[in-house]
């Protein structure tokens, strides 16, 4: 007899599994894109390092804006270059957007602000003392944490880097993920059918999908048959190549159901659990080998995405050392939704963001088995019902979980 667990502690036994010490690589800062930094990132100088015109325009001295008298130009301040005159009463620099301001100036008017008569100028708008400089450390200061160890290097993360001038950075290595679909009926994409109850696979693709976009290298092992020796020898090698072996199909109650026999009696690994109070996927196996999880999800293919989400997902993001989780938010629904199965369930819905929140229906959603994943198309969302969860009234607040968010 199968002792389901219900989602919460299936969680916790999941996130309390100890995985080995991290290894860290260097990875060249735009390649690095996506991976998880393995050390805070510390400023070694102020940025900018002097103060620097904002502007193109004149550097002068406050006096001078309250004077009427015209203002001598002694030099001009490219960017780039370090000018040696110096500011003083009566006399500017023309000095433009990203020059160091000049020794002695304390203000830069923009050009829009003065009438220059020959090489004068005459203030026509005055500014306040200080105007468009940029102060030192106004970006950063010296010493300041910039990124911290466990960020997910993003685009804003490689500039501040390259500000930084570190061209190589130490990233967490990404796990590994070895996929596999098993089922006699299922074909591989291109595969002949050679009769009526042959159907396409999707999941495993599905699943190498998701994994990818979390970041994990992916070995893709393809479709096995219903067959306890492909089944072994295809677990045995998954094991050997990666950290996660993700199976699909077989995980029920059916005389093929080989995935949980394989993984109990043939690897001897240890079983975690197998059998969860959710829906979909409350066949779903969790087992260590070796210290290396393996999770057989069920074989439909809406069950198995799900799945992977809830628990592959999380576990991805564990092993690269990231903090990231899954997506939840809260959403106001548009019907009634009453609570069926003692379970916690996980239903596809339309979101919307309106006016500050988010929305959700279930206009176009198809009701059957959990075979159907064309419902996790367009603009899609899980609505989450806990296992002791009331019936829903139209306009409550309910949880979500944003599938178009996911990484
Ligand atoms: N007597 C019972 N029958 C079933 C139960 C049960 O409790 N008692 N549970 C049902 C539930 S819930 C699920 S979920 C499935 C899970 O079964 P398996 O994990 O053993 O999966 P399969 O039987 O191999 O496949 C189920 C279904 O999915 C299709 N499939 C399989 N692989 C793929 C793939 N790679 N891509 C797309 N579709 C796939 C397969 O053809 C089946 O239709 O068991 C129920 N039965
Ligand atoms: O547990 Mo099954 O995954 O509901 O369809």
């Amino acid at each position: 007899m199968r002792n389901f667990i219900s989602y919460e502690k299936s969680l916790e036994i999941l996130e309390n599994i100890k995985t080995k010490t991290p290894t860290i690589k260097k990875m060249f800062l735009t390649d690095a894109l996506g991976h998880v930094i393995a050390q805070d990132i510390i400023a070694d100088h102020n940025s900018p390092e002097f103060p620097t015109s904002a502007m193109d325009g004149y550097a002068i001295k406050a006096e001078d804006l309250n004077s009427e008298k015209l203002i001598t130009i002694i030099d001009k301040n490219p960017a780039g270059s370090v000018v040696e005159s110096e500011v003083s009463q009566g006399v500017c620099i023309k000095t433009f957007t990203g020059s160091l301001m000049p020794k002695g100036s304390d203000t830069l008017i923009p050009i829009e602000n003065v009438e220059v008569i020959e090489d004068k100028i005459k203030i026509i708008k005055k500014v306040p003392k200080g105007f468009s400089i940029r102060e030192v450390g106004e970006n950063y200061k010296k010493d300041d944490i910039l990124i911290k160890k466990g960020t997910i290097i993003s685009f804003a993360e490689v500039g501040v880097l390259a500000s930084l001038n570190i061209a190589q950075i130490g990233v967490f290595v990404s796990p590994t993920v070895a996929i596999a679909s098993t089922g006699s009926e299922i074909l591989d994409l291109g595969e002949i059918k050679t009769n009526d109850s042959q159907i396409r696979s999707s999941n495993h693709l599905t699943i190498e999908a998701l994994c990818k976009k979390a970041g994990a290298d992916v070995i893709q092992m393809g479709i096995v048959k219903d067959d306890i020796n492909s089944i072994t020898q295809l677990l045995q090698t998954g094991l050997q190549k990666a950290d996660i072996v993700i199976t699909t199909g077989g995980v029920s109650v059916g005389d093929y159901d080989f995935v949980q026999d394989v993984i109990k009696d043939k690897l001897n690994a240890e079983i975690l659990f197998h059998g969860v109070t959710v829906k979909p996927g409350m066949h779903l196996l969790a087992a260590l080998k070796d210290d290396k999880l393996i999770i057989a999800l069920p074989g439909f293919a809406y069950s198995s995405t799900v799945c992977a989400i809830l628990y592959v997902l999380p576990f991805i993001y564990k092993l690269k050392q990231s903090k990231q989780k899954l997506p939840i938010v809260k959403a106001k629904i548009n019907q009634d939704f009453p609570r069926r199965i003692p379970k916690t369930i996980f239903t596809a819905c339309n979101v919307e963001y309106i006016n500050g929140n988010y929305e959700i229906n279930f206009d176009g959603k198809r009701k059957g088995t959990s075979a159907i994943l064309t419902n996790m198309l367009e603009t899609p969302a899980l609505l989450i019902q806990k296992d002791d969860s009331e019936d829903i009234k139209a306009g409550e607040m309910v949880d979500i979980l944003l599938l178009d968010q996911l990484k």
